[in-house]
């Protein structure tokens, strides 16, 4: 696997990922925190809210049963005077049932269990014993009952509400019942199916064995749910919330209250995935409201990217193009912030040095540390430049005539004294543009631009006779000897002129010294 190298990432794209990465992870952390903070709030408003939801229905559930109750009693007070009287227990049952939509049917029946009456009359029962254990139960209490979920005799699923008959002497002459249908259309549904929210929440009821009496889901009516624990609390006349798994395993969020007169639980709950819904749709909501915000920082950091990394950029070109003397254009940078300035100062400071020793080396590789004069080097650099103009010169090749006799006599010391006063004297004769050089021990070559061979030599002729009469010190007089050449531009190359420079000085020299020579 290839190894990630930072070396080819630029600064600024360091910057960037260094402070994206930085935003990200805060970003990410403070939605997580406030994700966490507000599911949290919304897990206890939602248990709150159900729980006094709860509350409130078993409050509303519990008197209606006693108004029911009520209504029943009244019309039992009523019967207990006409009990024999068909027709009035009809009408009376008429308008129990009519009056309100508290009952689905009414009936009457003896002491000993037998119906005598019912509403709707289309329900066939009249005249049958009632057996079933709920209606038992009431003729043997005679008192106000509400029974527990059965099946009536005309096999409807019901919960029957009934009030003793008790007539003028005290005798107990039957009772009175009321039926609530629970797998059909009923007031209770008509109670607790207003109080159904669109958001997913619903209630429902049980009776005190954890029997559904009421369910949104009319199918799940009559259905045990005694192990769900909200229900066993609220069968243990607890009011409270809690975050439960329901008996299909989904959880929920539920409120829970109990209607202790019957026993019977209420339970008020919203799936948790409704409430987190609302949330994650708020923290989306957060999410793309803060987009413009967060485009904008990545947008500064990649312009402040940009603006740090720019001087350094420029600085590490500017090195990389530095000319063979040292120069470049660092200085022209802005380093406007304390490192870059620090490192232009450093790379200026460096540079410059550098540029010193390069000019300084340069100077030294190319002049004569006795004379100050060229030397051979400095000459041939000259010499190109010339040579690519195809510029047309003269050469002077002088020589100074028994030079080892002047050392051997004064002294390697006077000697060197010699030769720069020479250097001087040629200096002197130099006009703008002549080339004066220092090619050996006591070889000087004096080129001449743009003069020909007849100037040359007069040129040459007039040095010779001016170090004559030049008073040397120690030595006091010392001649030359020059060689004159002369190129034009075209033909052969200017070395070769050199060359016969020296040929024509080898000549002045056999010609008897301190003369001028041409070949
Ligand atoms: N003082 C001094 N002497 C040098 C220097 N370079 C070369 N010489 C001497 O210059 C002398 C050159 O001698 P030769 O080549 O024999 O020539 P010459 O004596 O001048 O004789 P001709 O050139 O034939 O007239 C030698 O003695 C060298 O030692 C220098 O830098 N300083």
């Amino acid at each position: 696997m290839q190894k990630l190298s930072f070396k080819t990432i630029e600064l600024k794209r360091l910057i960037l990922l260094l402070a994206g990465f930085g935003v990200l992870i805060t970003l990410l952390s403070s939605f997580y925190a406030t994700y966490q903070v507000q599911r949290q709030l919304h897990i206890q408003k939602t248990l709150e809210a159900n729980r006094a939801y709860a509350t409130k229905v078993a409050k509303i559930t519990s008197l209606f049963l006693d108004a029911s109750l009520q209504q029943l009693a009244y019309s039992a007070k009523k019967i207990a005077m006409h009990f024999d009287n068909e027709q009035v227990v009809k009408s009376e049952l008429e308008r129990l049932t009519l009056q309100t939509d508290t009952f689905n049917a009414t009936i009457y029946a003896r002491e000993n269990a037998e119906i005598v009456s019912v509403y709707p009359q289309s329900i066939p029962v009249s005249g049958l014993f009632l057996q079933d254990s709920q209606s038992l139960k009431v003729l043997e209490a005679r008192e106000p009952m509400v029974s527990e979920p059965f099946v009536s005799p005309a096999g409807n699923f019901i919960i029957s509400l009934s009030a003793p008959v008790i007539d003028l002497n005290g005798t107990f002459r039957g009772f009175i019942g009321g039926a609530i249908y629970l797998d059909g259309d009923n007031i209770l549904n008509k109670l607790m199916g207003e109080h159904f929210y669109q958001d997913g929440s619903f209630l429902y009821v049980v009776d005190g064995h954890g029997t559904l009496i009421y369910h949104k889901d009319p199918n799940r009516v009559g259905e045990n749910v005694v192990q769900n624990d909200v229900v066993r609390q609220a069968l243990g006349d607890r009011v409270g919330a809690q975050q439960v798994i329901n008996t299909k395993g989904e959880s929920m969020l539920a409120g829970f209250a109990a209607i202790p007169e019957v026993h019977w639980g209420v339970v008020a709950q919203q799936p948790l995935n409704v409430t987190l819904e609302n949330l994650n749709w708020s923290l989306l909501r957060v999410v793309e409201l803060n987009l413009p915000a967060i485009f904008l920082v990545f947008l500064g950091i990649y312009v402040f990217g940009s603006k740090i990394s720019k001087p350094l950029w420029r600085m590490a070109k500017g090195v990389e193009l530095t000319d063979s003397i040292g120069h470049n254009n660092v200085h022209n940078i802005n380093a406007w912030y304390f490192e870059a300035a620090q490192l232009k100062a450093a790379i200026v400071d460096s540079t410059s040095k550098l540029t010193q020793r390069i000019v300084k080396l340069d100077y030294d590789r190319t002049t004569d540390p006795l004379t100050g004069l060229l030397n051979r080097r400095g000459l041939t650099h000259h010499l190109n430049q010339i040579e690519c103009r195809q510029q047309c010169f003269s050469t002077l090749a002088v020589d100074i005539d028994h030079f080892k006799h002047v050392n051997d006599t004064f002294g390697h010391g006077v000697g060197d004294e010699v030769l720069k006063q020479l250097a001087n004297e040629l200096s002197k004769h130099a006009r703008f543009g002549d080339i004066v050089c220092r090619v050996g021990g006591e070889e000087f070559l004096v080129l001449l631009p743009e003069i020909n061979m007849d100037i040359a030599t007069s040129v040459a002729e007039r040095l010779r006779k001016s170090v004559e009469e030049v008073e040397f010190k120690h030595a006091r007089r010392v001649t030359i000897s020059i060689g004159v050449a002369f190129w034009d531009g075209i033909t052969n190359t200017p070395n070769e002129i050199l060359e016969s420079a020296d040929k024509a000085l080898y000549k002045a020299k056999q010609m008897g010294r301190n003369q001028v020579a041409v070949v």
